[in-house]
């Protein structure tokens, strides 16, 4: 009997979520399995597909066309990862191929096994250059075996001789010339120091008992470890996956991209050595390759990286840890729209794994899922700090006053004050402001116009490099000298950024060194790393930085935290913005004071009493919760309810309006907000609508947002504009 092969296609311009069939040649047959990619013909075109099943086509008498090519020698993901891909196609409202697609993703860029061409060792044992006689030869040897895969003249330089010297090895049957396949490894050459797992203090030992004594049977079991900044959670990590490996099982440590910094990557690499693989996007397309096959053979037993490593392909997940849970860069902000603490919770559920949700700060749906009636997430604490240390003493500074008494700079002068002190006693400061660049606002003084970025209805930043840059679609212009509305001499340059923070701190601050941590400064690779052992190493007495500078530095030389604005993000038009708020100010608090030197934390506002500041400034998380779930009960919002939301974006405003208002019609038995234009009103040169559906089950946001989408995708005269839906959403922008 024929085989039949259900393919899934991937037709980028429409959303067909359906299978095909086709029928698999005799001489591809038990080659192609669940998993493969093919090649098959698709109207008058071949496109790529991927295997999900075989069965019996839809009608009989069809006739069937067949499979083309297999273009893998064995299957790209499994049973396991296809369901999942099901799952997230109807919880998030995706293709299922796109959702396969996110998962399988290292193995699609072109990058595939790395061949070397070179010299290789061939150990026998009786014939080893003696490095009395033969130095040379030895040399070469020596060489040889430390670096294997050299090129004749590499080897001969690394070596100190002549190449004739590398030919005598070749010619004994030492050396063979050939290619071979290698793996790239992201940490070559950086010190692999282990580390000792120190002796747990009580909280952490019954965190860690907690959690391994749930590992391995087979059932899900979810933990949120709320442990206060400091507490030692990545401690409780580091033997929660001890305890895993022990077991036999495999471990998956998710970060948010900025908490990945080297440290932890060395920290990890410490412990575990290479049973850590490590998947994040700053490697290069080899390496991620390479790291994803070690973890797919199960040589690699630990998945380290960000939010797609949820994706990590583990045969027996045993533990998912996702630390700083709270974070909103879990939540992958293009199509398939998932979230991957929603992902892991789900593959805890087929794999019967433990799920640690590990933050100082919980999200408030985490948080409510820990404490309300019938919790579903156990919850774990660790109130203290490591070695009893106190946490950092936080002072508000009202920048109001400072207006008053005549002070115009960014800077208080308790501020000023108090990081004189400091520096004159030999200690660090971190300076925390979320902006980068140099100003945010260049405006005419005469006319008032603001420079805008040309494709967005966004202002332009202006950078030290005399350039202004959008920092949403990365369009950049020399600044000009004279406004290009009026012709007029005097711009003004306002709203500050890192690297003004920087220059005027350079002023104050002449002797003290300083240092800047931001997207600009990091975009070299390696660059993060430097910036971070100099700092560390006491290379400048002040840090400068964005967010990059709150999230979990450990840094035992800082006794001072400098918020220079905190209400940046307490007036975003966003219902999280007080959550956010305080989220930031209570971890950027938490890098003062980790060693031995009791840490202090100044926090400038134009708001000293709004709760996300006061809580924040009392480490008052209940007290946060408290009053934020208040709020949110009232109005409707997250954790008390399910949001959807749907954005429509494309270059004609009037097409979009219409559409958003078309979609809005059809909407039926939820709760609806909008449409209206999105809070960033253009971006790339498309204006963006956005409707923002509520209700208590999210099967019933589905349910109304189908026939919704399914009548926009049917409409030709809409073809041009974008409709994405997020359900879930973390940017309301
Ligand atoms: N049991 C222990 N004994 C001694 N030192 C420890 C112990 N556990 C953790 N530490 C050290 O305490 C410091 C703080 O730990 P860690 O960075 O894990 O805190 P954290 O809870 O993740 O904090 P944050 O949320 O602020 O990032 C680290 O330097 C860590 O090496
Ligand atoms: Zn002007
Ligand atoms: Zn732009």
């Amino acid at each position: 009997m024929a085989v039949y092969a259900e393919v899934l296609v991937d037709l980028a311009a429409r959303q067909v979520d359906r299978v095909f069939h086709y029928r698999v040649p005799p001489s591809l047959a038990g080659r192609v399995l669940v998993g493969s990619r093919v090649l098959v013909p698709f109207g008058r075109r071949r496109i790529e597909g991927y295997v999900v099943g075989f069965g019996h086509p839809p009608e009989d008498g069809i006739k069937l066309k067949e499979v083309l090519d297999l273009l893998d020698p064995g299957p790209l993901f499994t049973p396991h990862q296809l369901e999942l891909a099901r799952w997230m196609a109807a919880y998030y409202l995706c293709p299922t191929v796109k959702a396969l697609q996110a998962m399988i993703w290292p193995l699609l860029r072109t990058a595939g096994p790395r061949k070397m061409r070179g010299l290789w060792p061939v150990p026998c044992p009786d014939r080893i250059p003696d490095v009395k006689r033969a130095p040379k030869s030895a040399a070469v040897w020596q060489v040889a075996l430390a670096r294997p895969g050299l090129t004749r003249g590499e080897l001969a330089l690394a070596a100190g001789v002549s190449p004739a010297v590398v030919d005598t090895l070749v010619a004994r049957g030492l050396l063979r010339g050939e290619e071979r396949v290698v793996q790239r490894d992201p940490c070559a050459g950086l010190p692999e120091i282990r580390h000792r797992p120190p002796a747990l203090n009580p909280h952490q030992r019954r965190a860690v008992q907690e959690i391994t004594g749930s590992l391995g049977l087979g059932e899900r079991r979810l933990f949120l470890l709320h442990g206060v900044t400091g507490s030692g959670k990545t401690e409780v990590y580091l033997q929660c996956i001890a305890g895993a490996l022990q077991q036999g099982l495999q471990a998956m440590m998710l970060l948010p991209e900025i908490a990945l910094t080297p440290q932890m990557i060395d920290i990890f690499r410490g412990r575990f050595g290479r049973r850590v693989a490590v998947l994040h996007s700053r490697l290069s397309q080899g390496e991620r390759y390479d790291e994803y096959q070690r973890l797919r053979a199960g040589e690699a037993r630990v998945a380290l990286g960000a939010r797609s490593a949820v994706f990590a392909p583990l045969e027996k997940p045993g533990l998912i840890i996702l630390d700083e849970e709270h974070e909103p860069s879990y939540k992958q902000e293009e199509t398939p729209r998932y979230h991957a603490r929603g992902v892991a919770l789900r593959l805890a559920g087929l794999a019967g794994a433990v799920v640690v949700l590990g933050s100082a700060t919980p999200s408030l749906e985490s948080y409510a899922r820990a404490t309300a009636a019938g919790a579903s997430y156990r919850l774990v604490e660790l109130p203290e700090r490591i070695g009893g240390r106190p946490l950092p003493r936080v002072k508000t500074i009202d920048m109001r006053q400072e207006i008053r008494a005549g002070n115009k700079s960014l800077f208080s002068r308790q501020l000023r004050e108090a990081m004189t002190e400091r520096l004159s006693r030999g200690e660090q400061i971190i300076l925390f402001l979320n902006r980068r660049g140099f100003s945010t606002l260049v405006v005419c003084r005469e006319c008032g116009l603001v420079l805008k970025c040309p494709h967005c209805d966004i202002s332009l930043t202006f950078h030290s490099s005399g350039r202004m840059r959008c920092h949403y679609c990365h369009y950049s212009v020399l600044a000009p000298s004279l406004c290009p509305g009026c012709g007029g001499r005097y711009l003004a340059y306002l709203g500050a950024g890192t690297q003004k923070i920087e220059q005027e701190i350079r002023e104050l601050f002449p002797d003290a060194g300083v240092m800047r941590l931001d997207g600009d400064t990091t975009a070299r690779r390696g660059a993060h790393r430097e910036i971070i052992e100099g700092f560390r190493r006491g290379g400048a007495g002040i840090l400068i930085g964005t967010q990059m500078v709150a999230k979990g530095l450990d840094l035992p030389g800082v006794t001072l935290v400098g918020v220079i604005a905190a209400d940046l993000s307490l007036f975003m038009p966003d219902f999280r913005a007080s959550e956010r708020t305080f989220q930031l100010l209570t971890q950027v608090a938490g890098r003062s004071g980790r060693g031995d030197r009791e840490g202090e934390v100044l926090v400038q506002t134009y708001s000293p009493h709004h709760y996300a500041v006061t809580c924040a400034v009392n480490h008052d998380y209940q007290g946060f919760y408290r009053q934020e779930m208040t709020l949110r009960r009232s109005l409707g919002y997250p954790p008390f309810t399910h949001l959807c939301r749907i954005l429509v974006s494309g270059r004609k405003e009037e097409e979009v309006q219409e559409a958003a208002a078309a979609i809005a019609g059809l909407i039926q038995g939820v709760d609806m907000l909008g449409p209206a234009p999105a809070p960033l009103t253009r971006i790339k040169d498309r204006y963006r609508w956005h409707l923002v559906l509520k209700s208590h089950a999210p099967a019933a946001l589905r349910a109304a947002v189908k026939p919704a989408l399914d009548f926009i995708n049917r409409h030709s005269r809409w073809r041009k504009l974008v409709v994405s839906v997020d359900m879930d959403p973390q940017s309301m922008m």
